[in-house]
């Protein structure tokens, strides 16, 4: 039997307009990003590919592109799950900076590292930043799993068993699922679908609000690499947005 997953970064956040960079700061969708949500759910609708269960992160600009999505698609009364394993990759210490002022302090090369490398998490934040998550509640029970930075690996970590155990169960069951998620936690999932290296995976960028489709097999493997954009002339162009950023 084969199923649907469908991937949908959420749409513009006011720190994505802003170059901020964001992790796990709970910033909102910008209108452009509400107005992106939206479109991505009308693609659904006129794609047929409604889904019947959604995983979210636990921070509001994927829980509300995921609301706007589901409602612009008639689908927003189906289960929700919601998960810090879907969450942003924490940026550490680069929360809240902008990222073309980072990219002229540090210069290319650490900065490519910091933003795409596998394996280099950026400095760690110090619990009295205020752009810190220690002590929210949302997150009371991680313990010593409360990141204070990540680099894609640790992402990887921490995403995979969400996705071979609840997601690959909603999957087995025939459910078309939506993972309403972020740039980076999105990148893990592509990785871990397609069986990308971890040099090449600094080449791939997840854009805001374009749904990207995975037709998946019996061993939940994708029938296609890579998936399929509904709309892949408007995420070709947003793709090489994201990759430019900073400059
Ligand atoms: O700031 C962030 O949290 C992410 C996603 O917006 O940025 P980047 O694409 O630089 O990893």
């Amino acid at each position: 039997m084969s199923s649907t997953l469908i991937l949908l970064r959420h749409g513009e956040s006011t720190w994505n307009a802003l170059n901020l960079f964001t992790g796990w700061v709970d910033v909102p969708l910008s209108e452009r990003g509400q107005e992106e949500a939206r479109k991505g759910g009308e693609l659904l609708k006129s794609a047929g590919l409604l889904p019947d269960v959604v995983h979210t992160s636990l921070l509001r600009r994927a829980i509300t592109t995921g609301n706007l999505a589901l409602d612009a698609a008639d689908r927003h009364w189906i289960p929700v799950r919601r998960t810090w394993r879907l969450n942003e990759r924490h940026y550490g210490d680069l929360q809240g900076k902008d990222k073309k002022q980072t990219l002229q302090a540090y210069g290319e090369e650490q900065f490519m590292l910091w933003r795409r490398s596998y394996d280099v998490p950026p400095p760690p934040i110090a619990p009295d930043s205020e752009f810190s998550q220690a002590g929210d509640p949302r997150y009371a029970d991680l313990g010593p799993e409360m990141p204070t930075t990540e680099c894609l690996a640790d992402v990887v970590a921490r995403l995979e068993p969400y996705l071979r155990g609840p997601i690959a169960d909603d999957l087995r069951a025939g459910h078309t699922v939506l993972l309403a998620a972020h740039g980076n936690s999105l990148r893990a999932v592509v990785k871990l679908l397609d069986g990308i290296g971890d040099e090449a995976i600094a080449k791939v960028n997840i854009p805001t609000g374009q749904p990207l489709a995975y037709e998946l097999d019996a061993d939940l493997r994708p029938v296609t690499a890579g998936g399929t954009y509904l709309d892949p002339e408007a995420a070709a162009a947003a793709i090489t947005a994201v990759a430019n950023q900073g400059r």
